[in-house]
This record gives C-alpha cells, sequence and structure tokens, in this order.
C-alpha cells in the first residue's frame, strides 16, 4: 500500500489535515460539514473499489457499526478485491467473544452466555455495478428495475465461517452455491424493505402482459416509465440505502502516476485493450471521472464528506474535473487540506504540494537525476464538502 492510500483514507475520515483557510467563498464553509472523529456508524461508499486497498485501510479505521459499500465495475477486480477481504478482515473484524471479565483468582471468564457470538466489527458489502449509474433505477426491461448484483456481504461471510466450525477454508463448489443464495436473500430481503427497486411477481405479470400490447401502445409506456426514472433519479438521496456520510471516488485513471506499480507492470500501461493514450480515449476517461465524481457527489448526504483522488499527475484527470465539479453542483465546496500543516517546513515533506485548486493535494514521486522513481508515487486529492442546504 503506498502512503498516498492512506493519505486518503485519513483525508477521508478525520480532519486531522484540514487546513483552516477556507477556499470557497461560502462562508464557515467547515461548519457546513459534520464534525469529523465521532465514534458514531458511518455510511461509507468506496465507488471505485478493486482491488480494495483502501476499503480494507477504512474497514480498519472506521467507527464500529459503520457500513462500507464498495463498488467496481469489473468482475475479476471486484472478486479479487473480495478475495482480499476474506484474507485479512473476516476474522480480523470479528469479535469472537464477548468482553471477558476477571475474577478474584485473577483468571478471565466470559461475562454473557451471547460470548460465541460473532459479529464482524463493520459491515463490508460489494457490488459489481456501474458506479456511474449505482442508486439510480436502472431500467433494465420496460417495466422492471433491478438492484445492482452483490456480489459479498460480510455477514453472510461469517455465518458461513461459523457453520465450517470456525475454520477457514478454500470455498467448495456447495460453499459458493450457499453464499450466493444467502447473497440473493440478502439482497431480496432488501428490495422487499425498499419501495420501487423490487422485481415482483406483479412485475412479472405485468411483463407478460406487456409482450402482447401494439408497438404504440409499448412505446408510450417506455416514454412514461422513461419519464418516471428520470424523476426517481433527480429524487436521489431519499433512499437511505444510497445515502452515505462519506464518499470516495479513487477514479480509473491513465495512472502516470503511478511509477512504482507501473514500473512492475509495464504491459499494463494504459490499459491492454488500448496500448497508448490519444485524445479519444483520453477524452473519453475524463468523462468517466466526470461521471463518477458526479454520481458520488449524487450519493453523498447533506453535511457529508467525498474524496476525489487519482493516481495520475494530469491536471486535465485532477483539478479540472474537481472544478467542473464545483461549478455544476452549488452545494459542493472544497474543505482544504494540508499535510504540512504539523510540519515546520515544506522540506520536511518535499514531495508534497498544493494542487492548482487550493486546499487539494498533489504528491510528487521524486526522481533522481537519471528520472529514476527514489520514493512515493504520484496522486492527487480533494476533499469535497456538501452542504447542508443550498442558499
Ligand atoms: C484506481 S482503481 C481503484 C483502486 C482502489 N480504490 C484501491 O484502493 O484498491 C480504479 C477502479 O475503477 C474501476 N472502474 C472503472 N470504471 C468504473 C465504473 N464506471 N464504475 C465503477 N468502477 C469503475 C476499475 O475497475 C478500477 O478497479
Amino acid at each position: 500500500m503506498d502512503v498516498t492510500s492512506g493519505a486518503a483514507v485519513a483525508t477521508l475520515l478525520f480532519d486531522l489535515f484540514d487546513s483552516e483557510k477556507p477556499t470557497v467563498s461560502s462562508e464557515n464553509a467547515n461548519e457546513k460539514t459534520e464534525q469529523h472523529g465521532s465514534c458514531a456508524p458511518l455510511r461509507i461508499l468506496d465507488l471505485c473499489c478493486a482491488p480494495g486497498i483502501k476499503l480494507c485501510m477504512l474497514a480498519d479505521l472506521s467507527p464500529p457499526s459503520s457500513t462500507l459499500v464498495g463498488v467496481d465495475i469489473s468482475p475479476h477486480r471486484i472478486s479479487l478485491c473480495k478475495n482480499i477481504i476474506k484474507k485479512y478482515h473476516i476474522e480480523g473484524n470479528t469479535s469472537a467473544s464477548a468482553p471477558k471479565s476477571t475474577n478474584n483468582d485473577g483468571a478471565t471468564t466470559d461475562t454473557d452466555e451471547k460470548s460465541n457470538v460473532i459479529q464482524p466489527r463493520v459491515t463490508i458489502r460489494l457490488y459489481c455495478a456501474d458506479g456511474t449509474t449505482f442508486g439510480t433505477n436502472q431500467t433494465t426491461t420496460s417495466t422492471n428495475t433491478v438492484k445492482p448484483d452483490l456480489v459479498f456481504d460480510n455477514n453472510a461471510a461469517v455465518e458461513d465461517f461459523i457453520s465450517s466450525g470456525g475454520k477457514r477454508k478454500r470455498m467448495n463448489k456447495s460453499a459458493r452455491a450457499r453464499e450466493k443464495r444467502r447473497l440473493l436473500e440478502l439482497q431480496r430481503s432488501e428490495a422487499s424493505v425498499g419501495t420501487n427497486n423490487t422485481e415482483s411477481v406483479d412485475d412479472h405479470t405485468s411483463n407478460l402482459h406487456y409482450e402482447s400490447l401494439s408497438a404504440e401502445k409499448r412505446e408510450a409506456i417506455c416514454r412514461s416509465n422513461e419519464k418516471e426514472k428520470l424523476n426517481e433519479e433527480d429524487d436521489i438521496g431519499s433512499d437511505p440505502e444510497y445515502d452515505f456520510d462519506r464518499v470516495i471516488v479513487d477514479a480509473e485513471c491513465s495512472t502516470d502516476g503511478a511509477m512504482r506499480h507501473n514500473g512492475k507492470r509495464p504491459s499494463a500501461l494504459p490499459s491492454k485493450a488500448c496500448p497508448t493514450w490519444n485524445d479519444t480515449n483520453m477524452d473519453e476517461l475524463i468523462d468517466l471521472q466526470k461521471r463518477l465524481i458526479d454520481s458520488g457527489f449524487r450519493l453523498l448526504k447533506r453535511g457529508g464528506v467525498m474524496v476525489y483522488s487519482t493516481c495520475s499527475l494530469s491536471s486535465k484527470q485532477n483539478e479540472e474535473v474537481v472544478q467542473w465539479l464545483l461549478e455544476k453542483c452549488q452545494d459542493a465546496f472544497i474543505i482544504p487540506v494540508s499535510f504540512l500543516i504539523h510540519k515546520k517546513s515544506s522540506d520536511d515533506l518535499p514531495f508534497i504540494e498544493e494542487g492548482s485548486i487550493p486546499g487539494t493535494v498533489r504528491f510528487n514521486p521524486v526522481l533522481n537525476s537519471k528520472s529514476l522513481l527514489v520514493q512515493g508515487s504520484g496522486f492527487f486529492l480533494a476533499k469535497i464538502g456538501k452542504m447542508n442546504s443550498i442558499h
């Protein structure tokens, strides 16, 4: 894990590095966000989570009983993420026994009968889904809407851990089928609590009915569904399941700053399918980053905090994307961050500098005279708040 990943996580969870000077026109910008550092459970969204480095660290550092939702569009990478969480977190995040008390002989004893209950310290859920539309009612047929694919829930994994007698073992076919069933059950029970995301029997029946309608009628239904969908999308934020206290958008990028990793995997640059960046695919990438930051901000609750980060050094993928959001959303503002506030001089951390938007941070890799990497990796981060109300 690079120090920059730690910086992004610390920035998201704590106000340790918030510098005092507000850089937005709104007065008392910092007062418009919730006070950080309290132990109240948080709902945290990691919109581009795989392979899960930051998600694991968030799981370690977030208050007990928090919920972490990880989303990634790549099935292969989300499955890596699931494996990493399973490998490092299930047991680590569970309390295998209730608090113990010490008797007169100095021996520890279980305090109650529930001592064998294993509970995850935080809930971690992973979805294989497009972060740009996550939480909207994605219409897949003319009448039905479906939820994104829930691929992991550590509560289900813990149940499996218990049923295996507390032994971690490689999942066989039936264990995988059991987990899949459990995830479907979890998703169904959630859907029945929610209102409009369920694929019900009625929906199925109306779908059959739909097939028998004339083309004109079908078109009319599609138009009204589309309208309804847009209205619902506008209304996002009212569903508590998609309302987060903290959001991190560690966006897909050209990875030009990730020199340490790129040095190890030069063939991965910039992607296997597309070996070089050109104007067209760069524009597409920037468009994706804008849609991701926009979606992250949509899913952030009022008073919440978001971090946008990339491991690119290009201002087009960093400051310009953040600026775009600030201009689009009047209720978005920069919470200025500085990792130098506890240092006497900037010489202490020579590879860190302020981005061209005041209060944003750039980590520059330190190169020697032969342009070889000596220290660090390139990284950009911006901390963005969402005002409690729009004036
Ligand atoms: C820089 S990596 C994230 C690294 C991750 N945050 C970590 O700390 O391990 C960017 C991720 O964005 C994912 N991604 C790309 N487009 C996406 C989209 N539309 N929705 C969700 N994830 C997306 C990629 O699959 C990739 O895993």
